[in-house]
């Protein structure tokens, strides 16, 4: 482990200086030639400073605020220094290409959660297929519910006050069953055995559970049923209506299809549900280093991205073709993003102005508006957002693993969300259990883990492995907390954003599955 991050505070920050050289970062990470990290108020971070996980001391792994000599404050307008191509291809010799101001965290999800009108126009869908979409019309009772007087135990209905006289339901010893419609009313006096979820014969007053009543035979033949206690009018029997009545409001527009949903729709009669359709995503793994089995070798590393973005996409309530490996070629980026048909594209690498970093001059060629062109937060400020045509949209993820969670989070799942019409979850705020260090200037998402607290309840505890080319603390998360630039305090509320796992969402099931690359034609795998 040569990346001071490894083993860093959470909050060690390495990214502290707006389009520092990524290269020389390394090599004084490596080197442990930074100063010591300091906590957002200026004191030692000694108490996270210490590797989690055999990574080397952190003293060195992250930059003091006052340690950045070399911070370049036109960086922070979002220029990117000497990089690449520029966008309108010229030969990276001929100059720093120079970006737009990094937009604004908050401001950056506000323009993708806005980026579209609305949903699609909702469909009927069946209830196998509904599930993690968002109902488009309030979901009202069919029937009552139940829809007749049930029995709520195993034992007797009965039919005033006992003891009764046991009738022996016509051809069943066992008495009425659950599913059977009883023809005979109950007399007064007479008590008949009885399943769970039968329906009661009319005249029955209460049940008697099995295990209450003695059965006794009469000497003249017949047999009588005792109850040790008064049975009062209504026991054990689940009233027609009790839960709902035909017409009552079950659920509003705009509630998401979970399983729960799923029953519920059920009992209450429906085959179908009016939901809007799910958005349709592809996504793009560009990077020729990328290996799709195995072990990294010879410069070549496994694609981490396409494993994890498909899933995490079905989580989001998102139909998600087989992700594409592109090779690093303009052409064939620009062909790809001329064909696809989905709803929002996600391309993964190539944001950055290295020699073969095409999507930005793909973007100018196909004639994209650009909505938002960096954004300030660490990891992650190259990703961007554009419309490719007026309901199609692109989600440029950095390639780094963690960077591209970061872009997902922040650009794609809002606009999905808009697109699938889900709500936004509900505001969700926890005190921290260690100091993180902030950004100077940019927004942080550093992934935390929920503990419990004696003084503070639900806590969530800042993840070691964080840097941007890791997804090893990520993996270990249920959230992202939103650090402020500046940092946190241990005991700070910080907006949290949960992963969709952590927060339940539902993720579509194999109906989903089944329709992968459906869409979009056949589903490349990654080479
Ligand atoms: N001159 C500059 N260079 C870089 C800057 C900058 O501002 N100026 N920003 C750095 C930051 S921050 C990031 S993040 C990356 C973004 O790079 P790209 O989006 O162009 O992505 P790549 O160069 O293709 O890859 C970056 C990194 O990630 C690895 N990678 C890519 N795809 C995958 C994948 N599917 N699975 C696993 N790993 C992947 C790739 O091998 C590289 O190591 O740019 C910095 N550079
Ligand atoms: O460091 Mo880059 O911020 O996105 O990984």
């Amino acid at each position: 482990m040569t990346d001071g991050e490894t083993g860093g505070a959470p909050g060690a920050a390495r990214d502290d200086r707006r389009g520092g050289d990524p290269f020389e970062d390394a090599l004084a990470l490596a080197n442990h030639t930074r100063a010591a990290a300091t906590g957002p108020a200026g004191r030692p971070e000694s108490g996270c400073a210490t590797p989690s996980a055999g990574g080397p001391p952190t003293a060195g792994s992250g930059a003091a605020p006052t340690a950045r000599g070399g911070h370049d404050p036109d960086a922070a307008t979002g220029s990117s220094g000497p990089s690449g191509p520029a966008e309108d291809g010229r030969p990276p010799s001929s100059g720093p290409r120079r970006r737009p101001p990094a937009t604004p965290w908050q401001r950056a999800r506000d323009l993708a959660a806005h980026a579209v009108p609305g949903p699609s126009a909702p469909v009927a869908t069946p209830l196998a297929a509904a599930l993690g979409r968002t109902l488009a019309v309030p979901l009202t009772a069919l029937t009552d519910l139940p829809s007749f007087d049930t029995s709520a135990m195993d034992g007797w209905a009965v039919s005033g006050p006992g003891p009764w006289r046991v009738d022996q339901a016509a051809g069943a010893a066992a008495g009425i069953l659950a599913g059977q419609a009883p023809a005979e009313a109950l007399q007064d006096g007479r008590a008949i055995a009885i399943a769970t979820g039968a329906r009661l014969p009319s005249g029955a007053t209460a049940v008697l559970r099995s295990e209450h009543g003695e059965v006794r035979e009469l000497p003249g033949g017949g047999r009588q049923l005792h109850a040790p206690r008064p049975v009062p009018p209504g026991q054990d029997i689940r009233p027609r209506g009790q839960e709902c009545r035909r017409g009552d409001h079950l659920l509003p527009a705009g509630a998401l299809v979970t399983p729960a949903v799923l029953g519920l729709a059920a009992a209450a009669g429906y085959d179908e549900l009016t939901a809007y359709p799910p958005p349709r995503a592809e996504v793009f793994v560009l990077g020729d280093e990328l290996l799709d089995h195995g072990l990294p070798q010879a410069g070549r590393i496994r694609d981490a991205l396409g494993p994890m973005l498909g899933p995490w996409l079905q989580a989001l309530g998102v139909t998600a073709a087989a992700p594409r490996h592109l090779a690093d070629d303009a052409d064939t980026l620009y062909a790809a993003l001329a064909e696809s048909t989905a709803d929002v594209v996600i391309t993964t690498g190539g944001t950055a102005a290295g020699p073969v970093d095409h999507v930005h001059p793909t973007l100018r060629r196909l004639g994209a508006e650009v909505l938002v062109d960096g954004v300030a937060v660490r990891p992650g400020h190259p990703m961007l957002l554009a419309r490719l045509a007026p309901r199609r949209h692109l989600v440029g993820l950095p390639g780094n693993p963690l960077a591209a969670v970061s872009g997902l989070c922040t650009l794609a799942e809002p606009l999905l969300r808009a697109l699938a019409a889900r709500r936004p979850p509900a505001p969700c705020r926890t005190p921290l259990t260690a100091p993180v260090h902030g950004h100077p200037h940019d927004t942080r998402l550093v992934p935390v883990a929920y503990r419990d607290d004696e003084r503070y309840g639900l806590t969530a505890e800042p993840l070691h492995f964080h840097g941007p080319a890791m997804l090893r603390g990520i993996a270990a998360a249920d959230a992202l907390a939103v650090v402020p630039a500046g940092g946190a305090q241990r005991g700070t509320e910080l907006e949290l954003l949960e992963l969709p796992w952590s927060a339940g969402w539902s993720g579509g099931g194999p109906a989903d599955r089944a329709t992968l690359g459906d869409p979009f034609g056949p589903a490349g795998g990654v080479a």
